[in-house]
């Protein structure tokens, strides 16, 4: 039986990367994932060639229009859509349709977070596509319809959670992630020109304003034990794709700052994880280890003076923060093994 996958949002950066990694899974190869309708917004009707020239082997395919009658009679839809176009589009594909979504439309489980960051109806809350941290996995398997996170999220979530949850920290987190141009899309802005971005760095978002904020608190609420704090501050660095996250929370009452100790807690977290690698002591991570790749590079560590434990991960804001996301999410839904068609190792230099 082959499995017939679509891709809205095709012409897109999360669109395309999804692409790029159903090019090289296994099942696409031997036949029994097929690539069907690719669609997009204007730009329906042009080549997906003149728009993701790095898609060789899906040059000559046409873009459709976004929209169900196109969308439906595949067994798996990923959206990789501007957020609301999602929740529009799922709404009217049948139940039986795998839908993966790459926007916010279905991450928050309050109305309330909804209104206040995205403004307007609350389409519902789905599985949550992020299977390391505990809990989640389960939800996956076989699931009908999966909520992609937020890149932001990816990377804070899986530096800081196993902290939480092992009570090592108070949960008052404050977050600093730095992200590549690509994490905006490919929408045209002209605040991100390449004059306006190359050599410069800037803070956006700032004081809890980032639409992140309640999408991390959810993450972290569900092993805190109590109320969470965060304060998040993402910042632009010239550079297209990665995201390095550092978040910082007081070490709990009791708790004494042994590295190792604290290490350990990290290494029994993720010892089964195939995407999250807890780099050795001393070495920190870094965007440009894992490029193109699924993979998480996490340190942790102790500033003692300060009384604080420092957590860090790097990913690929479209791999590990969207696609790799997807596609790992979409292993899991169809029973497959949740690695295949994944990198691990990044592109360098
Ligand atoms: N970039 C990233 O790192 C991440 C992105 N995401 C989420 O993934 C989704 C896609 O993001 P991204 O690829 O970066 O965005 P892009 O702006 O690069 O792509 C958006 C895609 O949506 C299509 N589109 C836009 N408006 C409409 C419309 N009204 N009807 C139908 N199609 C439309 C565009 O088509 P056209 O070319 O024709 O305009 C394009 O294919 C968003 O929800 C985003 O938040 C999530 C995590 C990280
Ligand atoms: C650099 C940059 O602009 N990044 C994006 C985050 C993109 C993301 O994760 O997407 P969602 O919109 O799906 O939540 C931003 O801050 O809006």
């Amino acid at each position: 039986m082959t499995t017939k996958v679509a891709v809205a949002g095709a012409s897109g950066y999360a669109g395309g990367e999804i692409l790029r990694l159903l090019l090289g899974h296994p099942g696409v190869q031997d036949g029994s994932i097929e690539i069907g309708a690719l669609t997009a917004g204007g730009n329906a009707g042009a080549a997906l060639g003149s728009l993701q020239p790095h898609l060789t082997p899906l040059a000559g395919r046409m873009l459709e229009d976004t929209n169900p009658e196109v969308l439906g009679g595949h067994d798996v839809v990923f959206l990789a859509l501007p957020h609301g176009k999602s929740a529009e589009i799922a709404g009217r594909l049948a139940e039986s349709v795998t839908i993966i979504d790459c926007g916010a439309d279905f991450r928050l489980g309050e109305a309330a977070e909804w209104d206040r960051y995205y403004g307007g109806h609350h389409a519902g809350t789905w599985p949550y596509g992020l299977p390391e941290l505990p809990g989640n996995r389960e939800a996956l398997h076989g699931a009908k319809r999966i909520a992609v996170p937020g890149c932001y999220p990816s990377s804070a979530n899986l530096a800081i959670t196993p902290a939480v949850a092992a009570g090592l920290v108070r949960p008052e987190v404050t977050v600093v992630a730095v992200s590549g141009s690509s994490g905006a899309g490919r929408s045209l802005r002209t605040d991100l020109l390449g004059s306006e971005i190359i050599g410069s760095a800037r803070a956006y978002g700032v004081g809890g304003a980032h639409r992140h904020t309640p999408e991390i608190i959810q993450n972290l609420s569900r092993f805190a034990g109590g109320e969470v704090s965060v304060s998040f501050t993402p910042v632009l660095a010239p550079m297209a794709r990665g995201i390095l996250a550092t978040c910082v929370a007081p070490l709990a009452p009791g708790v004494t700052p042994d590295e190792d100790a604290i290490r350990a807690v990290y290494a029994a977290a993720y010892a089964d994880e195939p995407f999250v690698h807890v780099l050795p002591q001393g070495q920190l991570p870094q965007t440009s280890s894992v490029i193109g790749s699924n993979t998480v590079h996490v340190q942790v560590t102790v500033d003692e003076r300060a009384g604080r434990l420092v957590a860090l991960a790097a990913l690929d804001n479209l791999t590990k923060g969207t696609a790799g996301g997807a596609v790992q999410s979409m292993n899991l839904a169809l029973g497959l093994p949740e690695t295949q068609g994944l990198p691990i190792a990044g592109v360098a230099p």
